[in-house]
């Protein structure tokens, strides 16, 4: 994915200002920044979902977005979403999104209702929707929130995995994590991205 020049503003509130980012294949990236910082702006211009103002953005492959705001219907099980969207990605099985709620330990609820579940794990059936299609380039907007110890590490084991498998993986948040998991980390501030501190060489 390369990504340049992007800008962004809502009204006369600049957001983004010429904001320049390469994801390479096989590369596990995080971005940092504060409330309001601009990452979700950046990450919905990044998967499509928002035109920006300015700049171009060039990817290959298949994306997998993972939004902050949980899309789940409440009234349906875990396993009723997983077919809903199996069909409307066209997927013939479900080995995706199997392997991805084995590592998360979600497979145990699947037939609970999603306005049954618990924060966290309504977090992990968000994760499983954006990750069952097997993306190459996967855009990930405070992928672990609400979940436990465990299941944080859970999460960062599957990320490295995908990366080991020549994936991209961006994750976004606004706590700084550790950076060693990382191949790179940027801070998102003043609409551009710079190197964060504690970043790998
Ligand atoms: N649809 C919108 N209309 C107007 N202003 C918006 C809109 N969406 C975001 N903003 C503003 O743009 C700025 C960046 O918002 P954004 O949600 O991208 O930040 P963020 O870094 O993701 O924040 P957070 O960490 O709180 O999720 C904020 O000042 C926000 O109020």
């Amino acid at each position: 994915m390369e990504v340049r020049g992007v800008r962004h503003a809502y009204g006369r509130r600049e957001v983004l200002r010429g904001l320049d980012l390469d994801l390479r294949p096989g590369m596990l990236a995080g971005i940092v920044g504060e409330n309001g910082a601009g990452k979700s702006t950046l990450l919905k211009i990044l998967s499509g979902e928002l035109r920006p103002l300015g700049g171009t953005v060039r990817h290959e492959g298949r994306f997998g977005y993972c939004p902050q705001d949980v899309v789940v219907n409440e009234a349906l099980t875990v396993r009723q979403h997983l077919e809903f969207f199996r069909v409307a990605r066209g997927l013939s099985d479900l080995r995706h999104a199997g392997q991805v709620m084995e590592v998360l330990r979600l497979s145990e609820y699947v037939d609970e209702r999603a306005g049954l579940l618990s924060g966290g794990t309504r977090q992990k059936l968000n994760l499983t929707l954006a990750l069952m299609h097997d993306p190459q380039v996967l855009l990930l907007d405070e992928p672990y929130q609400g979940f436990d110890w465990e299941t944080y590490q859970r999460f960062w084991d599957l990320a490295a995995r995908l990366r080991d498998t020549g994936r991209s993986v961006l994750v976004v948040s606004h706590l700084a994590y550790d950076a060693e998991r990382l191949d790179e980390l940027w801070r998102l501030q003043g609409g551009v991205l710079r190197p964060a501190e504690g970043a790998p060489a």
